[in-house]
């Protein structure tokens, strides 16, 4: 039997991926001692793991090519694409936020504003949703520099502790809205493999579930 491929955002998401694997009763020794390996099976073969950067997990998932993904609700919001979200996994918990210069009022004047992020489809969605007509500069990183050096009024970024924010003399102005891990799955793939693709949606829900009530 072929095994069911998901692909793992790397970095930040892909610890608590394992864990949850683990806790689901699948081996994963070969993901914890990966070294440079991008691609291993884990379990008894069952599943094969493929380790890539967030937005390659939706477009490998959306292509078909691997059958499950686990990604951040911010590259889905951000990327869009055609594909199944079955599961809010319950890790990699921060939101957005509009932050700026605590002594900045937003709304003083009647300026378009300049909107730094490395999300832009969320950012222009977020002011249009406003009804205001913003400029969005693309930033890759490091975003809360923008402001900071006055290239733009405010920035639309991702916020977990703040402690980046309060470092940099920034403070939220604005909350969008939470973010969180997701599972996704391709549109064929939950058809031609229905079955095994629901047994393990089941598990992962019922372990969302024990730990949310653990919590
Ligand atoms: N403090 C945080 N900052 C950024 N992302 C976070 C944070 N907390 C949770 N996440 C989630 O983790 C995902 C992966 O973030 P990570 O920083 O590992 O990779 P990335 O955003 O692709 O950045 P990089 O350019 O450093 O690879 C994000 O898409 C988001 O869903
Ligand atoms: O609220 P905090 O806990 O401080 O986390 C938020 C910071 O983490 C992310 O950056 P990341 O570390 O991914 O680096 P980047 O700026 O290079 O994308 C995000 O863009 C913020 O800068």
């Amino acid at each position: 039997m072929k095994p069911i491929r998901i692909a793992l955002t790397k970095g930040r998401l892909e610890n608590k991926t394992v864990e949850l694997l683990e806790r689901l009763g699948y081996d994963c020794t070969n993901a914890r001692k990966k070294g440079r390996k991008l691609i291993m099976p884990i379990g008894n073969g069952e599943i094969e793991v493929v380790l890539a950067k967030a937005a390659d997990v939706v477009t490998y998932v959306e292509s078909g090519v691997c059958d499950m993904g686990v990604v951040g609700k911010d590259t889905i919001m951000e990327k869009g694409g055609t594909f199944y979200e079955v599961a809010d996994l319950g890790f990699g918990k921060c939101r957005f936020a509009v932050a700026t210069l605590k002594e900045k009022d937003l709304y003083e004047g009647y300026r378009t504003l300049t909107i730094a992020s490395k999300y832009v489809n969320v950012a222009k969605n977020y002011f249009e949703q406003k009804n205001m007509d913003v400029d969005v500069v693309k930033i890759e990183g490091s975003v809360e520099l923008a402001p900071v050096l006055g290239l733009a009024d405010a920035i639309v970024d991702i916020v977990e502790t703040g402690t980046t924010l309060k470092e940099n003399g920034l403070v939220v102005k604005e909350e969008v809205c939470p973010v969180s891990a997701r599972l996704i799955v391709n549109i064929a793939s939950m058809k031609l493999r229905k079955k095994e693709i629901e047994e393990l949606i089941d598990k992962i829900e019922k372990d969302i579930k024990k730990r949310a009530k653990e919590a």
